[in-house]
């Protein structure tokens, strides 16, 4: 048992998690493909996670991107859900810095309690204790960030009815965060992902103050049985309303 506070220790193991991804690229990729890469950083960043977590909260579940379902969460009250490398496409292709570590706690009745985001390349880590409120109007056209492979049809409706600038981007927790530091206004997802891509990076914006749903404006749900949470909007409070619009009824 830690007796960090569970956000804290989300941020420390995700750092821990980024470190040694970032280790492994700089050793391996001249060595191997890109793919065996991203399946090798897959698998280390999990166990890492795994060994702390069973070391730190004995007692708590885990849902992981790169594990077995272990259908006893179910009954639990905490379980911890993370992407160990959430953009392995990116982390495999030299040079890219969208990708990410996913830790988040659920909790019960409470949903998402703790979270932490680390982008190992800008050396960051977001977590939901310790996030700055973005305040201020959005100045200029706003900028929303899409899956770089797999951009949602709809795109190109945001893009006409809202005079909106498209940036891809790969990773759910990079999009997230690049909204979270203001970079980018809105992230918007359809057409699959898992909960695993999304509990993180909607705890760090949940604590950032923005708005996250599901493109339909209903709530983002965590711990269920079947896990795929196929879509989201992360964005600025004041952008939710013309975005579901737009989303609910691409012209
Ligand atoms: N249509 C889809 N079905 C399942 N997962 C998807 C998906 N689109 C995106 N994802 C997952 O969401 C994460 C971000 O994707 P993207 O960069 O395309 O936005 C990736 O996670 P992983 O890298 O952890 O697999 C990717 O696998
Ligand atoms: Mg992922």
């Amino acid at each position: 048992m830690n007796t960090l506070s569970d956000a804290r220790l989300a941020a420390e193991l995700a750092a821990e998690a980024g470190e040694l991804l970032l280790t492994l690229r700089a050793a391996e990729q001249d060595l191997i493909d890109g793919k065996a890469l991203g399946r090798k950083g897959d698998q280390l960043a999990n166990v890492l996670l795994l060994d702390r977590l069973s070391a730190d909260r004995p007692d708590d579940s885990v849902l992981s991107e790169e594990s077995a379902d272990d259908k006893s969460r179910l009954n639990a009250s905490r379980v911890w859900i993370i992407d160990p490398l959430d953009g392995t496409r990116e982390f495999s292709m030299p040079g890219r810095g969208d990708w990410a570590v996913h830790v988040a706690l659920w909790e019960a009745g409470q949903g998402i309690t703790a979270a932490a985001v680390a982008m190992p390349v800008l050396g960051t880590v977001y977590a939901s204790d310790d996030v700055a409120v973005l305040s201020g109007p959005v100045d200029g056209p706003i900028r929303i960030v899409v899956s770089d492979s797999r951009p949602p049809a709809f795109t190109v409706d945001l893009e006409a009815q809202l005079s909106a600038r498209i940036i891809g981007m790969g990773s759910a927790g990079a999009k997230a965060m690049a909204v979270v530091r203001g970079d980018a206004d809105a992230y918007v997802h359809a057409g699959g992902q898992w909960e695993w891509d999304s509990a993180a990076p909607v705890g760090v914006a949940l604590a950032a103050g923005l708005h996250c749903s599901r493109i339909d404006g209903s709530p983002l749900r965590y711990n269920e049985s079947h896990p795929y949470l196929p879509d989201l909007v992360i964005c600025r409070p004041e952008l939710a309303e013309s975005i579901l619009e737009v989303v609910a009824d691409p012209r």
